[in-house]
């Protein structure tokens, strides 16, 4: 028998031995191009590079089915099946989703929804009002968030039943659970559209869970818009994804490999803020998406050794940090340092967090003077890479060098600080979050600069080598950040970054040429 390395495969199309893979799935075998051009339209379909497989703990989810290269796209949907308004929000449009006035809204002539001067026509709720409700709908009170909002991502969602049956199924099929949030707006909807007579509560209230345990929010528009799409809702989530997602600039989402994902290994992305503490996440997990999050990160108090939730020990004497033994388990244990006898309370620890929480959320934007004075306050009490102290120097990184006169204002000792920020918050952030290409983008974008005018001040010699440094982290920035649309600060920093890489890639030649001419 010949070792399976040499298993001979065959053309899917004429059945003769063939070597030539399918660079999508690596799975189908072709003669030659000609044949795989040919079979493309049936492959298509099928062409993937995960599984989707079911167990009890995860539900359905994704494996890959062969090695996944960092950087490929393993998802992408140009359409959502449901794309609707926050269920909070303040009037808008509902055809352009910019928010209203008084005097800039005039009623949609059919069905009563507001619309802005330039929008003549909107989503699915317009037939669905006309049909389903006596009287239109009358909006007042411009400029706070209006309940009434609340109905239209599942109004659309139930309106695809008649206008897109093909999608309706494939959204019915989706996960959802009995909620107390889903129960309430279908009571409304049920409510406010008083002839509707085809949609039982029940069936409203699915449609809702749906909605709440599959949405993705879609920064491409302010306010935000809350997506349901189809094949990427079977996405697990892991607070240390090897995934990340990012959004097109017509709403379409992309699921990217951050890493190289080995065969067998789960398609994961994160569904909360992943710089948030362990606590936080998993109680937002719990609440929105119905699940206790038991991910390797919220398994490892210390996750990974980067001690993300630590506080320093209490006692004065002592250079111990402390942290509870597990964060997954219904009461959070004492926290109990790792160098001396020392242990504390998780009530007296909360308490603690939540004081420093309150006087960070009241600390005045834009001030670095403000952040290293929170920083030089907390270091007895939080780690240095603590949740809170990391929010805060990620802001202090971003802030030093927006002064008047930018960077080159600096001394060479903020510049070194700006430098040390960026590179600590890097390490963590690869440690933690190594997914997370947005926030990574943005510091080492922040670090490529202050490394630039860094070298700036050094002599010929160390200024080439410092510059190829500084090049190196754009790249990386411009190579992170280069998926995210245009419409967003992170799509405007990777064109600043493609831009400054092809200067500096003329500065740096001509520092060669200058050093290699005679004198
Ligand atoms: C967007 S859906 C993912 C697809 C879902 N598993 C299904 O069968 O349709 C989110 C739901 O999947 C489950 N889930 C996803 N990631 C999980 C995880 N890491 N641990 C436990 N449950 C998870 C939870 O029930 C969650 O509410």
């Amino acid at each position: 028998m010949k070792p399976s390395t040499e298993r001979e495969e065959v053309c899917a199309v004429c059945k003769v031995p063939a070597k030539q893979k399918c660079g999508g799935c690596k799975s189908v075998f072709y003669c030659g191009r000609e044949h795989q051009k040919a079979h493309w339209r049936e492959h298509s379909a099928k062409c993937k590079s995960y599984k989707l497989v079911e167990n009890e703990k995860l539900g359905r989810h994704y494996v890959a089915i062969r090695r996944i290269e960092a950087g490929e796209v393993v998802i992408r949907e140009d359409d959502a099946l449901v794309q609707a308004p926050q269920q909070e929000t303040v009037p808008i449009c509902l055809g352009c989703y910019k928010p209203l006035e008084s005097d800039t809204a005039k009623p949609c002539e059919l069905c009563g929804w507001p619309l802005c001067a330039s929008c003549t026509s909107h989503g699915a709720e317009c037939d669905f009002t006309k049909r389903h409700r006596d009287t239109k709908v009358t909006i007042t009170g411009f400029g706070i968030a209006h309940p009434t909002y609340k109905c239209i991502g599942v109004v659309r969602a139930l309106a695809l039943r008649e206008t897109n049956p093909e999608a309706y199924e494939r959204f019915t099929k989706l996960a959802s659970g009995e909620l107390e949030e889903p129960r309430e707006i279908a009571r409304f909807i049920k409510r406010f559209f008083n002839k509707l007579h085809d949609f039982s509560e029940d069936e409203i209230a699915r449609a809702a869970g749906i909605m709440q345990i599959n949405g993705h929010e879609v920064p491409i528009s302010e306010p935000v818009l809350i997506a349901v799409y189809d094949e990427s809702s079977y996405v697990e989530h892991s607070c240390r994804a090897n995934c990340s997602k990012s959004f097109t600039s017509s709403g379409g989402i992309v699921i990217r490999a951050a890493m190289e994902i080995e065969k067998g290994e789960h398609i994961m992305i994160c569904y909360t803020d992943p710089l948030w503490g362990t606590a936080n996440r998993r109680h937002h997990l719990l609440r929105t998406k119905f699940f206790e999050c038991t991910c390797p990160r919220c398994s490892d108090p210390a996750e990974f050794g980067s001690m993300f939730n630590a506080i320093e020990c209490s006692k004065s004497d002592c250079s111990g940090c402390m942290l509870p033994k597990s964060f997954t388990v219904q009461e959070i244990p004492d926290y109990r340092c790792n160098k001396c006898d020392n242990s504390r309370s998780s009530n007296s620890v909360d308490e603690m967090l939540e004081q420093i929480g309150k006087e960070m959320a009241s600390m005045r934007k834009n001030d670095a003077g403000a952040c290293r004075s929170f920083a030089r306050k907390h270091a007895s009490k939080l780690h240095d890479n603590h949740y809170y102290m990391t929010d805060v120097k990620l802001a202090l990184a971003q802030m030093i060098g927006q002064q008047t006169g930018g960077l080159p204002a600096l001394d060479n000792e903020t510049i070194s600080e700006k430098i040390l920020l960026c590179k600590k918050l890097d390490d963590l952030l690869k440690t933690i979050v190594p997914a997370e290409n947005r926030v990574r983008g943005l510091v080492l974008f922040e670090m490529h600069a202050a490394v630039a005018e860094f070298a700036r001040r050094q002599d010929r010699e160390q200024l080439y080598n410092i510059l190829q440094e500084s090049k190196r982290l754009l790249n990386e920035a411009y190579q992170l950040l280069k998926y995210e649309p245009e419409l967003l600060p992170e799509g405007i920093i990777a064109k600043t970054a493609k831009k400054n890489l092809r200067e500096m890639d003329m500065i740096l030649k001509q520092l060669c040429q200058n050093a290699v001419a005679p004198l």
